[in-house]
């Protein structure tokens, strides 16, 4: 053979072939802890023992020769020597993860049974150590057939041993034929012989080890996964309910007590009302969702912390595909269930420009926290504390429902998306799973916190102020006697056009007045309801009682339900306006995104009001 001598370094991304590059040749390239850093071919030059220069090649991550991104196309061109001006590698060079080895070993048959002279070398073996696994080269040199170097390429350890292999299958590459192709194995029989060569080649691991295996062989498992992580879900929306209502039942109590207090105490006049009907009545009927949020907030930093969010975006990953997104978009739509703020933010990490619009554009779709109030008093109100099943409330159930509506809206949202305005095929994902761990009770009571804190500064600050207007508003000119205060007042007469539009979705006057402030937030929708049927209320009994029981009784069922319908999809947040437009440098797609999210939210509420009403709800 002419000119240099060739070795590719091949196997899973992140299993370390850079970092081995690198320790070679000497060359610099970038290494990270994360899977697909190399995405191209890159050549530099190791010299052997004997003195020989050899060209090595450097390729990016695949986990087989079937490739599904580009860069996966790369490697499987060199190794094939289809690769334009590149002479097909002599000798290959197989890094595996001895931390992963059973999910790397089934890349590397594919390799070795190519038959080209090759050799293993066994990375990461510190990592390995680390997880408490013990492994044994012999073991595995013996099952895969080609000879088996440890290494720790950021120590440099195990290299000396590794070039005297290169060095030995560079000669039977001159000797050609000494390896013989083996029989070209499926996918499924490589993995289950990859399961039994790593057994094979483990003597030792941990029962913390073995424990994280076996919890992923149940949590990832192909037909369970997605089972478990919606029966998850079902439970934490059970909880938000169940557990909650001592504690809300008992902030409602304290604000009604405060408002009675300051009713006794204050003369009657502007300053009282606008305690009372004003702040107690609209802040204070959102602050009593408070213990919600935690709840809520508890099982999602717990899911995190444990590492088991991350496996829920693996499991997703195929469901996204089939709405053309990819698991890579999880994260950021789960974010949104906080906010959609931080998730449009997220996206960033998305690398097609496409699949990082569509997300954005879905974001606002996914149930964020401000929506939890106005799902939460509207089921108070409507629907019975009754079971369902054993231990199955309806009003979780009917909670878990409206997320579920959020995600199937988002993800038929994203299929129509991806087949019209922003059309595109579906872009691969590759994620390394993080480490299982209990969550550590500090750094969740912090993160709970946090998020508390920001929930009532939301109710300290635009919610407060949003109100205190919408109360001024509400509250003059004064009403003549027998006339509403309602009807008389600038806010009754500003809702006016707006009450004619909503009014065939079912919508009645105070809804229509209170979607417009709650256009600064969702949650001023309940703030609002509640002010306005504090100010109308006929006498200071009727406005005393909760928003609750106020709503049940001047709603009918079917408003209800379509109010809620309109909260699943309706754009009722500037912020997340503005970030899109900051986000996609231009006010096109945000107007887009408001408009079809108003016509879905117009369309649904209308379908599910016409629905109810036929059935005679
Ligand atoms: N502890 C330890 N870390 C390693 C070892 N080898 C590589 N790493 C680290 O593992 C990470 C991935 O290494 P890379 O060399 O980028 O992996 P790669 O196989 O080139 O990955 P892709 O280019 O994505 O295919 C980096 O953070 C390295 O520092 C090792 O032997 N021990
Ligand atoms: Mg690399």
């Amino acid at each position: 053979m002419s000119g240099l001598r060739n070795a590719a370094l091949v196997g899973n991304p992140n299993a370390g072939k850079s970092a081995l590059f690198n320790a070679l040749t000497g060359a610099r390239q970038k290494i990270a802890n994360y899977p697909g850093v190399t995405v191209e071919r890159k050549a530099g030059r190791l010299v052997l023992p004997s003195g020989e220069p050899v060209e090595l090649i450097d390729l990016p991550g695949a986990y087989s020769f079937e490739p599904s991104s580009p860069d996966e196309e790369v490697t499987r061109k060199v190794v094939h020597g289809e690769f334009a001006g590149e002479a097909t590698p002599e000798v290959l060079i197989v890094v595996l993860d001895a931390a992963n080895l059973e999910q790397h070993l089934v890349f590397a048959q594919e390799v070795i049974a190519l038959g080209r002279p090759t050799v293993v070398a066994l990375n990461m073996i510190d990592m390995a150590e680390r997880d408490g696994l013990v492994l044994d080269p012999n073991a595995l040199e013996q099952a895969l057939g080609v000879p088996v170097v440890p290494t720790v390429a950021v120590r440099r350890r195990g290299l000396t041993e590794l070039v005297a292999a290169i060095q030995r299958a560079e000669a039977r590459a001159e000797g050609e034929g000494d390896d013989h192709p083996q029989p070209h194995l499926t996918l499924p029989e490589r993995r289950l012989a990859a399961a039994n060569i790593a057994k094979g080649a483990i003597l030792s691991e941990t029962a913390q080890h073995r424990l994280h295996a076996g919890l992923d062989k149940v949590l990832l498992h192909p037909w369970l996964g997605l089972p478990i992580l919606f029966a998850l879900l079902f439970v934490v929306f059970q909880a938000v309910f169940a557990w909650a209502t001592p504690f809300a039942d008992g902030l409602e109590a304290l604000v009604a007590l405060v408002s009675e207090q300051v009713s006794a105490l204050l003369p009657a006049g502007f300053v009282r009302d606008l305690i009372t009907e004003g702040v107690l009545a609209g802040v204070g009927s959102v602050v009593v969702f408070l213990p919600q949020i935690v709840i809520l907030f508890a099982f999602i930093l717990a899911m995190e912390a444990s590492g088991y969010m991350a496996r829920a975006a693996y499991l997703m990953d195929r469901m996204m595909q089939g709405v053309g997104l990819s698991g890579r978009s999880f994260i950021p739509l789960l974010s949104s269930v906080a906010c959609a703020i931080p998730g449009i933010m997220a996206t960033r990490s998305i690398a097609d420009p496409r699949d990082r619009l569509t997300t954005i554009l879905i974001a606002p779709l996914m149930t964020c926290s401000a929506r939890l109030p106005v799902y939460a008093v509207i089921i108070a109100a409507f629907i019975p504390q009754a079971t369902v099943g054993p231990g199955i409330g309806l009003q979780g159930l009917v909670l878990f429902g409206l997320y579920v509506a959020g995600i199937v809206g988002a993800m038929v949202a994203a299929l129509v998306l991806r087949r019209t305005v922003t059309k595109g095929a579906a872009s691969g994902f590759i994620m390394e799973l993080p480490r299982y761990q209990l969550p550590r009770l500090k750094d969740l009571l912090i993160g709970l916190w946090q998020r508390a804190w920001v929930f009532l500064r939301r109710a300290g600050t635009i919610i407060f102020t949003v109100t205190i207007v919408l109360w001024l508003l509400l509250s003059f000119p004064k009403a003549a006697p027998g006339e509403s205060q309602v009807d008389a007042s600038f806010a009754g007469q500003l809702s006016q056009g707006l009450a004619v539009v909503v009014q065939p979705i079912g919508f009645n006057r105070e809804i229509a007045l209170a979607l417009i402030p709650a256009m600064a937030a969702r949650e001023v929708a309940v703030a609002s309801l509640a002010t306005t049927y504090a100010v109308d209320a006929p006498d200071e009994e009727a406005a005393a009682a909760g928003l609750a029981s106020q709503l049940s009784a001047r709603w009918s069922l079917p408003t209800a339900l379509a109010f809620l319908a309109w909260f699943v999809f309706a754009p009722q947040c500037l912020s997340t306006i503005a970030v899109t437009r900051r986000e996609t440098n231009g006010w096109k797609w945000p107007a887009f995104m408001l408009a079809y999210l108003f016509s879905l939210a117009y369309i649904f509420a209308g379908l599910t009001y016409w629905t109810a009403v036929a059935l005679g709800l």
